[in-house]
């Protein structure tokens, strides 16, 4: 048996810091329109696809802080793009900066929704795994401070039913973490969508960030083997304010194979039409979770922070 879905993924370029929300829904809309005429159902968009990476940069000012996230989904900005995928009859993934007022109290995550054919979300997520730091680190042009404008996410791993499968999100440094794909693997996950923006010169060891690249393909390629999913991975890329960062987006398919791959740092749609079914394979025979898995081996996951015992 066969369940067919044409898959897109629209890798994004960089979105200068004076690109306006209007600008880059424009962008979006025309890599949508691409990925439709190109007989996609769904296109999986980036992380924080609306604005420029803002973490690199300490802002101390609250309503230039403000700016990058949404209020509400869809707002006035991304209402055409929620109208257009409606026209097209077209699904989509995309990442965004969302602030809730809860009991006259802001909060701020770093989140994902997916909506449907008919233009309506039907899926959201709020990223668990926050890189980078609370506090500016000195001496870097850069800084990565995810950790001081997100709280991490308190939805865990939900997967949901659409297009006509069990899809789940996570983002950016999510697909690192092997917990990630095994809690959606546990609940039948058949494919994982994520966005990315990952600096080359993120590490501060040369020798672990000429890997960027091998270390992107290697989780998400391990991640939807291991889970007999199929993971599409979209970057934003290529040098935005002055910060280089990688592309070669995926869509891997759950034999962990790289089905199509971007081969620019620049808006780029790649497609693949997509067996839901692919997984079964796996599921059934060496990943079988329920004939071999051992949960009771297991418990440190949960039950421990990780910490190597002393030395004696
Ligand atoms: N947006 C992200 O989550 N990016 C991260 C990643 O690619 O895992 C990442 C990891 C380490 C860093 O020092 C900075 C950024």
């Amino acid at each position: 048996m066969s369940r067919y879905l044409v898959t897109a993924a629209a890798q994004m370029g960089p979105i200068a810091r004076s690109e306006t929300r209007k600008d880059t829904v424009r962008r979006l809309i025309e890599m949508m329109r691409e990925a439709k005429s190109r007989g996609a159902e769904v296109v999986v968009f980036t992380e924080l696809a609306l604005t420029t990476f803002f973490p690199r940069w300490l802002i101390e000012d609250e309503a230039e802080l403000d700016s990058y996230y949404e209020a509400e989904m869809p707002g006035p900005e991304t209402q055409p793009l929620f109208d257009e995928a409606a026209r097209l009859g077209i699904g989509f993934y995309i990442g965004y900066a969302e602030l809730v007022m809860e009991g006259g109290v802001k909060r701020r995550f770093n989140t994902s929704i997916i909506v449907d054919q008919k233009g309506r979300i039907i899926g959201k997520y709020r990223k668990v795994h926050l890189p980078g730091h609370k506090e500016p680190q000195p001496g870097r042009t850069h800084q990565h401070l995810e950790k001081r404008y997100f709280e991490p996410g308190d939805m865990g791993f939900p997967v949901y039913r659409g297009f006509g499968g069990v899809m789940g999100m996570c983002i950016c440094n999510d697909r690192r973490w092997p917990e990630t794909y095994r809690v959606m693997g546990l609940q039948g996950v058949e494919m994982v969508m994520l966005g990315y923006n990952t600096p080359f010169d993120h590490t501060g060891h040369e020798a672990v960030n000429s890997l960027t690249l091998f270390h992107n393909h290697l989780s998400m390629q391990a991640g939807a083997y291991q889970n007999a999913t199929w993971v599409v991975g979209t970057a934003k890329c290529g040098t935005e304010e002055g910060s280089k960062m990688g592309g070669q987006s995926v869509i891997v398919a759950p034999s962990g194979e790289i089905v199509a791959q971007a081969f620019t740092v620049e808006d780029e749609v790649i497609t693949a039409k997509c067996d839901l079914d692919m997984g079964k394979a796996y599921r059934e025979t060496i990943f079988n979770f329920a004939l071999h898995r051992r949960p009771e081996a297991y418990k440190l996951i949960v039950e421990r922070t990780g910490a190597i015992p002393p030395a004696e």
